[in-house]
């Protein structure tokens, strides 16, 4: 986010007034959960920071960044801690002292929307720097919100027992500041693309696979976490289905124990057995005897309500339990109602049990009148009901329920039981929070290491290749710096070598003559050869300056070439004219040495026009002793030179000797 483009801060606008408007709808109408209000006020903080980060105020920006990242980390933390390092009843102690009584799952974001909302946050402090990994985080987060999208359109067979996915209205803010964010990094985006593309494809990639293993995870998770419950659910039914054997077996013992019996048991006796199971199985309100003609004859325990039915001749007064009745007394099969309201006011049913004298005749019959809501609570007392919700019922018709005060998850597990042949359905459902404890976190976990993952590689891919970029223009740079240094090395060279050499023939020049002679001429004798060519001016004249050059040059190699073979230097001293240097060379043999490059002149085939052979006049000097007068000595070799010449040149001519001395 380098510049302010206004397309960008348009559509971070329009994410703040989205999130505001529907933040608005909701306090005014007062409805919805909590952690709806949460989500939208961190959307609406993120999406605040950056529009600030947007218009330049980038410290107030990261002021309410930090702000919203602190409830997004906390909110990650959760979803990632496992539960035997920090306990969901632990994160609720927490939460109720924040949060004034809202426990943890209360207000927590949905997980993908959490994580989306941080990697925003993130790339907006860091104001979506591509070597800080802006494009991943925008990356991620498409991913993520496609990802939170399929929770929306594709239909689960089970709900979840996390939120994952936000609402639609959450996901199109998370949409306008991942659109604000990336109008806001394109400009400059080219720049480093290469680097960027090579460094982002291998991370999304990895992306990619954390969240296919995730939901893999999940959804494995998910299911195991449902046919545990589920498998709960069954123990239970059938601990139910137990308990219901056993007193409909008690009932048989009871009605049996009266088969002993010849004629109709007294109250007393009737009162002290039925006591007894009575108080064993508090859902059998009441226990009666019935007599062959349908006499409720004893009730235990007797009260107010039931006082009033003894005498009652059931053939005539109870349709309900009428053909149950005749059942047991006309049958001997064991018949009980439907279930039916009991004089108590609450469901029930009656069982008529026979009371056998023989194959054919009956003493009477047994009535047990069973309560469901408490046979109910009874079986309830067998689960802590504080976490599971239980549900007897009959239909659509509740017959017991025990419903704990905290939210229900989002899994109910129906079972028929069968009640004495009534067929009743039993629902169990956990609390949410008992779920979300078992919850396994290794899917988020999985999910949150491959994000991190995925952002240490492209880390690593684009500083490597920065370094790489970095590298090679470094590398060409001192390439150029090495080719540039050579060249100037060479003309320097060059520019040396010109001060001191004739370009022409390749001979050192005046300059470099003079400094060798000051530099090495300390050693006596030292002669000079003053060497200069006759009528030059014809050859130039007649022939032209090219002719008279390439005679230049073969002068001079010849010089060159007897002068070195005596350990001298020839040198050009201007126009046509040469000098040598000899040192610890004698006036004779000085002499001798001009003498033999007169002569190789002479012999070197070099014409004037008129078919005269070119000739040289040489002019020599000796220097004993004495030190170095240059001049003077220079002097006495060019007059000596200037009488050869005097003289009718082609000769060499010979200066006295000269000895200095120190003044
Ligand atoms: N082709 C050519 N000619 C040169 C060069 N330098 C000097 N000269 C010529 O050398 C000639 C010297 O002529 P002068 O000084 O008159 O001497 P000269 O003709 O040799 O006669 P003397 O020295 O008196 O024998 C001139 O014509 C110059 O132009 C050179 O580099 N190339």
């Amino acid at each position: 986010m380098r510049a302010s483009p206004l397309p960008a801060c348009l559509m971070t606008g329009m994410a703040l007034a989205l999130t505001a408007l529907v933040g608005g709808l909701h306090v005014i109408g007062g409805t919805g959960p909590v952690y709806a209000v949460s989500e939208r006020v961190l959307i609406g903080m993120v999406a605040l920071a950056q529009l600030m980060m947007l218009a330049g105020w980038r410290q107030s920006a990261r002021v309410v960044l930090s702000m919203a990242l602190i409830p997004l980390t906390v909110t990650l933390l959760s979803y990632i801690l496992p539960e035997y390092w920090v306990s969901l009843a632990a994160w609720d102690r927490w939460s109720r002292r924040l949060t004034q009584g809202l426990e943890l799952d209360a207000w927590r974001p949905s997980l993908l929307l959490a994580l989306s909302l941080t990697l925003l946050a993130t790339a907006c402090a860091t104001r979506a720097r591509i070597q800080l990994g802006g494009p991943l985080l925008m990356g991620i987060t498409v991913l993520l919100l496609l990802s939170q999208l399929r929770f929306g359109v594709a239909s689960t067979s089970t709900p979840h027992v996390l939120r994952y996915a936000a609402g639609p209205l959450e996901q199109l803010a998370l949409w306008g500041l991942l659109g604000g964010q990336i109008l806001a990094a394109l400009p400059g985006w080219k720049a480093r693309a290469t680097i960027v593309h090579r460094a982002l494809w291998p991370s999304l990639i990895l992306v990619l696979l954390a969240l296919l293993l995730w939901h893999q995870q999940k959804n494995f998770t998910e299911r195991e976490l449902n046919a545990q419950v589920r498998s709960e659910a069954q123990r239970l039914a059938d601990r139910l289905t137990s308990e219901i054997n056993e007193h409909q077996a008690a009932m048989s013992r009871f009605a049996n124990v009266w088969s002993l019996f010849d004629q109709v048991p007294s109250q007393e006796a009737w009162s002290r057995q039925a006591a007894l199971y009575h108080d064993d199985f508090r859902y059998f309100l009441n226990i009666a005897f019935i007599d062959r003609d349908s006499h409720i004859v004893h009730v235990h325990p007797q009260s107010n309500v039931n006082r009033g039915v003894i005498g009652t001749r059931l053939f005539d007064a109870q349709p309900a339990g009428r053909d149950a009745v005749r059942q047991a007394l006309l049958e001997q099969q064991v018949g009980r109602t439907d279930v039916i309201e009991l004089l108590q006011g609450v469901p029930g049913i009656i069982h008529y049990l026979p009371i056998p004298r023989d194959a054919t005749h009956t003493l009477g019959a047994v009535a047990m009148v069973v309560s469901l809501p408490i046979l109910a609570e009874t079986l309830f007392n067998e689960v802590d009901t504080r976490r599971t919700a239980l549900v007897l019922a009959e239909g659509e018709q509740v017959l017991a329920s025990q419903v704990p005060t905290t939210p229900l998850g989002p899994w109910r597990f129906d079972t028929l039981l069968d009640v004495a042949g009534q067929p009743l359905r039993l629902g169990v459902q956990p609390d949410r929070a008992s779920l979300l404890e078992r919850h396994d976190r290794y899917p988020i976990a999985s999910l949150s290491i491959g994000i991190a993952l995925a952002y240490l590689l492209y880390l690593v891919l684009y500083a490597y290749g920065s370094l790489a970029r970095q590298h090679r223009t470094l590398h060409a740079s001192n390439a150029e710096l090495h080719r540039e240094i050579r060249t100037r090395t060479e003309l320097q060279q060059e520019i040396e070598w010109l001060a001191r050499h004739d370009e022409l023939t390749q001979l050192p020049n005046r300059r470099l003559f003079l400094e060798t002679l000051k530099a090495k001429g300390e050693a006596r004798p030292l002669s000079i050869l003053i060497c200069d060519i006759d009528h030059f001016k014809r050859i130039n004249d007649h022939y032209g300056h090219l002719v008279g050059d390439r005679y230049l040059n073969q002068l001079g190699e010849l010089g060159r070439g007897v002068t070195e073979a005596h350990g001298g230097l020839f040198a050009r001293y201007g126009g046509e004219e040469f000098v040598a240097y000899l040192p610890e060379t004698t006036a004779d043999q000085a002499f001798l040495i001009a003498e033999t490059i007169r002569l190789r002149v002479k012999d070197a085939d070099l014409h004037h026009h008129d078919g005269s052979v070119l000739t040289v006049s040489i002019g020599t000097v000796t220097l004993v002793t004495g030190p170095l007068e240059l001049d003077a000595l220079m002097q006495a070799a060019d007059d000596a030179l200037y009488r050869a010449k005097a003289q009718g040149r082609n000769r060499v001519m010979a200066a006295p000797e000269l000895a200095t001395s120190l003044s």
